[in-house]
């Protein structure tokens, strides 16, 4: 967690703030605080040198009254059990409020991935899946990556799955490669839906995205394909992104005044999500302190890296010219942030209607590991963007009509449907 915010306070007041504007009952309010189950283990692994060494790993299921618990595994050195109670809160919210049957869970391991080899990482996440394996499954709780974790590591966590259940179960975890019982179109998935809900809210806006730039924060999953989105859906102008410098231990912004090349950036980038700095500077990229990105002169903010990065020290450092602000990452703008910009009348599209087309594909891909048949890409790419769409018209009608700004109103919609899953199933 960035700064010194604690992401499950910060999802805490959220949720209390819409419960009262709701006047949601105070036993209802009690269930929705807090996960309904947590787990906390400690993982051995036997390291390349022969040594045995620890993790600490967890697993928090938030409220599953709508299907399965479902949400990715962060391998971060700073993961910490708030950290994953929060991610968790926030996937209940972003799987209700796109109205996919699945309910909120997150997991992580303290760790940097980047300090283990292939070998110790695949020991690691099958350790994960001997310790879990009673708790998750395609009916309890359905795993996928996050921060630090990739594609292969979901495949070797399925393979452990199906071992020990003694049958292919490829259900189990999503965000698998193509060809292990992947998705099409999963990759993109989370950066294309950040694109699809900015799309409409330029029109919402009355924007026109060819003459529309942004600044990116991180160039990870998410960052890397809202840039190429950005760029190739909408046609508009990316400006920059950033990244963290595992070598140097800083993060560092890409700037380029008439457009970065994301295909290009990415083809100089690390697997763990660090830019060549010297080939970037020799293709005219100007190299800047990782917090420079939220100072350009630009219409659109996208923070796609990790919590607390638009906070009560960066927010006012926002220019004039920004009028949208679309969340790719998961709780970037603390509360104390939310009310320099919504007094400045700047647009946000919050965190967990604006990053939901990672889940909405992973449900896909779960879909498809069900029925055993597989769609193409552009079929993926559709039925992705009539979700986003639909969801992100349910929550502005909402901000509309109850006039409240973008976030309170996603709360609404998502409170609403978990809350009448509880009711249907008799919990309260
Ligand atoms: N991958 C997915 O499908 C989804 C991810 N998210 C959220 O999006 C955010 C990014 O996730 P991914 O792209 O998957 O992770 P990733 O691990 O692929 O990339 C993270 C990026 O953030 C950068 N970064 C880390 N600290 C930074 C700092 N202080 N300044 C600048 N850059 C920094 C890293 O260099 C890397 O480029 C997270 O909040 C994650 O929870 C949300 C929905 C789905
Ligand atoms: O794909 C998934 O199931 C979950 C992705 C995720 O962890 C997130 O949306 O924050």
């Amino acid at each position: 967690m960035a700064g010194t915010t604690n992401a499950f306070e910060m999802a805490q007041r959220q949720f209390d703030h819409v419960a009262e504007l709701l006047k949601l009952d105070p036993q209802v309010r009690e269930i929705l605080r807090w996960p309904l189950r947590e787990f906390s283990f400690r993982i051995p692994v036997k390291m390349d040198d022969g040594t045995i060494r620890m993790f600490q790993g967890f697993r928090v299921q938030h409220n599953d009254a709508r299907g399965p618990n479902k949400g990715g595994i962060r391998f971060h050195p700073a993961e910490t059990i708030d950290t994953v109670r929060a991610l968790a809160t926030w996937m209940t919210w972003k799987c209700a409020v796109v109205d996919i049957p699945l309910g909120g869970g997150k997991g992580g391991v303290i760790v940097d991935p980047a300090t283990l080899s292939t070998g110790e990482k695949e020991r690691l996440v099958r350790g994960w899946v001997d310790i879990m394996v009673r708790n998750v499954g395609p009916r309890q709780d359905v795993p996928a990556p996050d921060v630090g974790t990739t594609g292969q590591m979901m495949g070797w966590m399925m393979d452990e799955y199906s071992k020990l259940k003694g049958e292919y179960t490829p259900g189990f975890i999503t965000g698998k490669p193509l060809g292990g019982g992947g998705s099409e179109g999963r990759t993109e998935a989370t950066g294309f839906g950040v694109i699809y809900t900015v799309r409409e809210a330029m029109k919402h806006l009355k924007l026109d995205p060819k003459k529309c730039s942004a600044a990116i924060q991180g160039f990870g999953n998410v960052a890397q394909y809202a840039a190429i989105g950005f760029i190739e859906i909408l046609g508009g102008k990316v400006v920059c992104v950033s990244c963290w410098d595992r070598i140097d231990k800083t993060s560092y912004t890409f700037y380029k005044a008439d457009g970065i090349d994301p295909r290009y950036l990415m083809s100089i980038t690390d697997q763990y999500g660090t830019i060549d700095k010297e080939k970037a500077k020799a293709a005219g990229y100007k190299i800047e302190d990782g917090g420079e990105w939220i100072k350009k002169d630009v219409d659109v903010l996208i923070p796609a890296a990790l919590e607390g990065q638009i906070n009560a020290d960066t927010a006012p450092l926002i220019r004039p010219s920004v009028k949208l602000i679309a969340e790719g990452a998961n709780g970037p703008t603390t509360p104390e942030a939310d009310t320099i910009i919504q007094s400045r009348g700047i647009f946000q599209v919050p965190d967990f209607l604006c990053n939901a087309g990672g889940v909405t594909v992973s449900y896909f891909e779960a879909v498809q590991n069900d029925m055993n048949f597989y769609w193409t890409k552009e079929e993926v790419h559709d039925k992705l963007d009539t979700k986003m769409t639909q969801a992100f018209g349910a929550v502005l009608d909402m901000s509309l009509k109850e006039k409240v700004n973008m976030r309170d109103a996603a709360y609404m919609v998502a409170i609403a449907r978990v809350v009448k899953a509880m009711e249907l199933r008799g919990w309260i």
